[in-house]
């Protein structure tokens, strides 16, 4: 058979002409030569009288079923042999030894089909069928067809021959049918010749075999399947395809034993290659909430059944019916699972023996006690004895390949017919499973721009704390390391394509969920998350028109399927959440696309959380904040497995913060901690952190920020330890592990914006042109009272517990005093939620940011640092629009010492620098992580205004 890998390949038309050809010939052939060694028997074939032997049982329409049977069996024979030539014996000849190999054969063939239909007769027949039959084998093993789909090339000569045939039978009667077989076989010859021709005009580069088509497992479509599994035995495939053998093989017997007629043949086969075709398209999706082998089980399982009706009935439409339907069970039960083993076997045991079966003429006539009796074929004894056989593997089947964790036929088969949960069909089939989320259970908060996700986040991360459980909130974009470097690419600076910027979220989800979300719900946390998939969806793929299958698979690919259990969005008009966004001052260029944009990405939340109730909760966000709260808590209580472990009770998983209880040896997060890390449980972090032993029991990252704090304070400082820093060394010490690390919610410090460096002096900050920043702090809400706590403490509110203590207060209180000039704009927004207190900490003279090149003045992202000396300079950045944050702040006069050398900068700083001071190794390679992400942030930020300001100068000269 010749054969292509598809029509793509060049060279491909002469191979689709002859494959096609080939294909419509091997129908013909099998038909013929039942016809034909049927009508005069095996012995009139060699006999002088044998023409006219055969063209007086031909016009008389009488067959001999059994010497056909055998003279099919001995044509298929042949003409299958060759699928078992090893592909690699012609495969590997040279492109001019396969050319010339395919364009001789098909010729040859082309003129046996052609002599064949002028001249029928019994001899000729088999000598056709014995050449045709070594020619084909011949070819199947040049190019063999198990790459490609073969209704596409034989479906094409079954509809001329039903065509064909149907014509001639309603024209001629029944026996007039056979005359159709050699017309198509001459249609077919032409064919073939054509075929030929082409390929032999073909260059012969062109002419080579590529990859497989069907040999794979469609990874679309099986994303909405359960997985596929792996099968070390596929037996079950290999009885289908001897089912679609037998089926096939069976249909000229068929039509001769109950005088269908070749129209009748004609008609089955090509319902067949039409159930097939269905079947095999539908297969990876077919019943999508059965485990796949059991998909395949019980279309064999059902096709015995059907088979035996088949056998059963006499009637042709019936036959033609059940025929096609079992075609189509074969395509559902074989494409269920990964195409990896080999069809041949099946197809050709099978049909081999229904050919053997038929021969043994078993037909007969029962006695039903009343008549008509039940007339039985030899071919219908042969469909009932393959039905017996598939019915009894079927069930053995069921009792060998598990149903999907449901118990009870019925049950599940009910459930075979649901899609699976979302999880499971996540990320090309892999899916949620239970390890895939880990002990831990995974939220996402999503909706638009200023819906009020952050807010809530906050508030019920320390709720669930506070019940009891290992809290992480993160976020996307931003939520580790590389996340806030991503976030500064994308937001930062001028917005990306769109492209760039689809990839850029997905990267950071990448990262996110990788070295963050995964560990965490390993570890049996809940984790929270300010955005995941669905914002990609709706910002980039209906935002952006994009094609959202495509965006899709992206960010499953990028999170190898991970699903949040539970995904609450929070809707809310867009012009509301505008006039939020308006009053909060903070907006990126996604906020300021324009409406129509925020509109399809709201209808883009409801239309998924519509599709799937169970894992999506829709709120109304435009409600009063705690009254919001309370709906999402109850969303998110009603749901939580019993199972999670708490913080009180946990005795089987490590509470979350253990494994990044040393900050270097687990996955990769931003580790500088949050202020108000210890929420929920102490009340005002400004507060006893030192003095009470609850306080200093952090949650996770809080030892770290214990050790950062004394770290800085140290290094800042240039002095011994204080008693705050001892204390708080000798209680960690001395808590237990849990005690450690559990304090309510633990933050994951999201963006550059969360940077968090040691402490600074107001007055140093002063002098080094440290940058006052918009704090965004997650744990602000986390205070009982925190507004409070914004305007009272507004130097010392973002201290980290259990390690600002009192000297950083009273540092806080004097810093308060000694506000420069532009630190007042940030004293002017303490009483705000999101009040501005970061300073960025100086340190360090040998870095420099080398702005001599700026002929403009404008400083730019050149930077030169200095590695060993491990400092940096940050240049400064307009009060209003810096994003960082400051822990707490150290004893100015400490830092006066570490930071006279900085005077140079500091100077220079007027020159608009900031020079972060010495630290630990491990310290400053984190932190010069973000103060390098946060230094080209803000250089860019310049550049952008300065831009804006040349253009607005330009556009308008009398303001400027
Ligand atoms: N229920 C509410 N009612 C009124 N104002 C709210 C409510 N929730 C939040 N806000 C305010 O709306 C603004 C936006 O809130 P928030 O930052 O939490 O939204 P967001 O969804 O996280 O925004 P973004 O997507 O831009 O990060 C903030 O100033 C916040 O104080
Ligand atoms: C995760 C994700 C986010 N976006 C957009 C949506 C927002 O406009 C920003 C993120 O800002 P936020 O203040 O942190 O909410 O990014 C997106 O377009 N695609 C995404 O996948």
């Amino acid at each position: 058979m010749l054969t292509t890998t598809g029509h793509r390949l060049p060279g491909a038309p002469g191979r689709l002409v002859t494959e096609t050809a080939a294909w419509g010939a091997l129908i013909v052939l099998v038909a013929i030569s039942y016809v034909v060694a049927g009508t005069s028997g095996l012995v009139a074939t060699v006999g002088g009288r044998a023409y006219t032997a055969m063209g007086e049982s031909l016009s008389a329409g009488g067959f001999d079923n059994q010497m056909g049977s055998l003279s099919l069996l001995i044509v298929f024979a042949l003409s299958c042999a060759g699928l078992f030539i090893p592909a690699k014996v012609f495969a590997s000849r040279p492109p001019a030894v396969r050319k010339t190999a395919l364009s001789i054969s098909a010729i040859v063939e082309a003129a046996l089909l052609v002599v064949l239909s002028l001249a029928p007769s019994a001899w000729l027949t088999w000598v056709a069928a014995l050449f045709l039959g070594a020619v084909v084998g011949l070819l199947m093993s040049i190019n063999p067809f198990r790459h490609e789909k073969p209704w596409r090339r034989v479906g094409i000569p079954a509809a001329v021959l039903v065509f064909v045939s149907c014509a001639f039978q309603i024209l001629g009667g029944s026996a007039a049918g056979t005359q159709a077989l050699g017309w198509v076989s001459l249609l077919v010859g032409i064919g073939m010749a054509a075929g030929s021709v082409i390929i032999f005009l073909t260059p012969e580069r062109a002419l080579h075999a590529e990859s497989a088509t069907t040999g794979q497992f469609p990874e679309l479509k099986a994303r909405v399947a359960r997985p596929a599994e792996a099968i070390a035995n596929p037996w079950v495939c290999i009885g289908l395809f001897a089912v679609l053998g037998a089926t096939f093989m069976l249909a000229q017997p068929t039509a001769i034993g109950h005088g269908y007629g070749q129209a009748g043949f004609a008609l089955i086969i090509a319902c067949c290659l039409v159930g097939w075709a269905v079947g095999f398209e539908m297969g990876p999706t077919f019943a999508p909430g059965m485990s796949r082998p059991r998909v395949s089980t019980f279309a064999l399982l059902v096709s015995g059944v059907l088979l035996l009706a088949t056998g059963a009935i006499n009637e042709l439409s019936g036959k033609v019916v059940l025929s096609a339907a079992i075609a189509f069970l074969v395509g559902i039960g074989v494409r269920a699972q990964p195409y990896d083993f080999s069809r041949r076997y099946g197809a050709v045991a099978g049909a081999g023996l229904a050919l053997v079966i038929n021969a043994l003429d078993l037909g007969g006539t029962v006695e039903v006690g009343s008549s008509p009796d039940w007339i039985l074929a030899p071919s219908d004894v042969a469909f009932l004895i393959f039905g017996i056989a598939a019915l009894v593997a079927g069930v053995i089947g069921l009792f060998t390949f598990d149903p999907h964790r449901l118990q009870g036929l019925s049950v599940d088969i009910v459930h075979g017919f649901r899609p699976p949960s979302q999880p499971e069909t996540a990320a090309g089939g892999l899916g949620n499973s239970a390890e895939r989320l880990g002990a831990g259970f995974f939220i996402a908060i999503e909706g638009g721009d200023g819906s009020g996700k952050t807010t809530q986040i906050k508030r019920i991360s320390a709720a669930l704390a506070d019940d009891g459980y290992h809290v992480e909130a993160t976020r996307e974009p931003g939520g580790t390391e590389l996340g806030t470097k991503i976030r500064s690419v994308l937001f930062d600076s001028d917005p990306p394509s769109s492209r760039t910027e689809a990839l850029l979220f997905a990267a950071d989800r990448a990262h996110h969920v990788a070295s963050l979300v995964d560990p965490s719900l390993d570890a049996g946390n809940i984790v929270i998350t300010d955005r995941y998939i669905d914002s990609t969806i709706a910002y980039q793929a209906a935002g952006r028109s994009f094609d959202e299958k495509t965006i899709l698979a992206l960010s499953r690919w990028a999170t190898q399927g991970l699903v949040p259990n539970l995904t609450i969005v929070l809707d809310i008009e867009p012009e509301v959440a505008a006039e939020r966004m308006g009053k909060r001052g903070d907006s990126n260029y996604l906020d300021d696309e324009n409406q129509q944009f925020h509109q399809r990405v709201r209808q883009t939340y409801l239309s998924r959380a519509h599709k799937e109730l169970d894992r999506y909760v829709v709120l109304d966000a435009s409600v009063d904040a705690d009254e919001l709260t309370e709906q999402i808590l109850a969303a998110i209580r009603a749901r939580l497995p019993q199972t999670l472990v708490k913080r009180d009770t946990g005795t089987e998983a490590p509470p979350a913060s253990t494994s990044n209880a040393e900050p270097d040896s687990g996955p990769e997060r931003s580790s500088v901690p949050i202020a108000a890390v210890a929420a929920g449980t102490v009340p005002d972090d400004d507060k006893d952190e030192t003095s009470s032993p609850d306080s200093s029991a952090e949650v996770d990252g809080a030892p770290e920020t214990a050790d950062d704090s004394v770290d800085s304070r140290d290094t800042a400082d240039g002095s011994a330890e204080d008693d705050t820093d001892a204390n708080d060394t000798d209680e960690r010490d001395t808590r237990g592990e849990d005690e450690m690390h559990e304090r309510g919610p633990r933050f994951v410090p999201a963006s550059g914006d969360r940077f968090v460096p040691s402490a600074v002096t107001d007055a140093e900050a002063e002098i080094s042109g440290a940058v006052p920043t918009k704090r965004v702090d997650l744990g602000a809400d986390l205070r009982e009272d925190p507004t409070a706590s914004a305007s009272e403490e507004p130097s010392g509110a973002t201290s980290a517990p259990g390690v600002a203590g009192e000297a950083a207060d009273r540092d806080s209180e004097n810093d308060e005093e000694e506000l420069p000039s532009f630190l007042e704009q940030k004293g002017a927004r303490r009483s705000d939620e999101d009040d501005a207190t970061t300073v960025l900490p100086t340190h360090g003279t040998d870095a420099i940011i080398d702005d001599s090149d700026d002929a403009d003045g404008v400083p730019t992202d050149r930077i030169v640092t200095d590695e060993d000396a491990e400092t940096r300079i940050v240049n400064r950045v307009d009060p209003e629009d810096a994003e960082t944050r400051v822990v707490h702040r150290a004893d100015s006069s400490a830092e006066a010492g570490a930071g006279g050398a900085d005077e140079d900068s500091a100077d220079a700083g007027d020159a608009e620098t900031t020079v972060l001071p010495v630290r630990s190794a491990r310290e400053m390679s984190r932190e010069r992580l973000q103060a390098q992400a946060e230094i080209e942030r803000q250089a860019r930020e310049r550049l952008r205004r300065q831009r804006e300001r040349s253009n607005r100068r330009f556009t308008n000269p009398e303001d400027s």
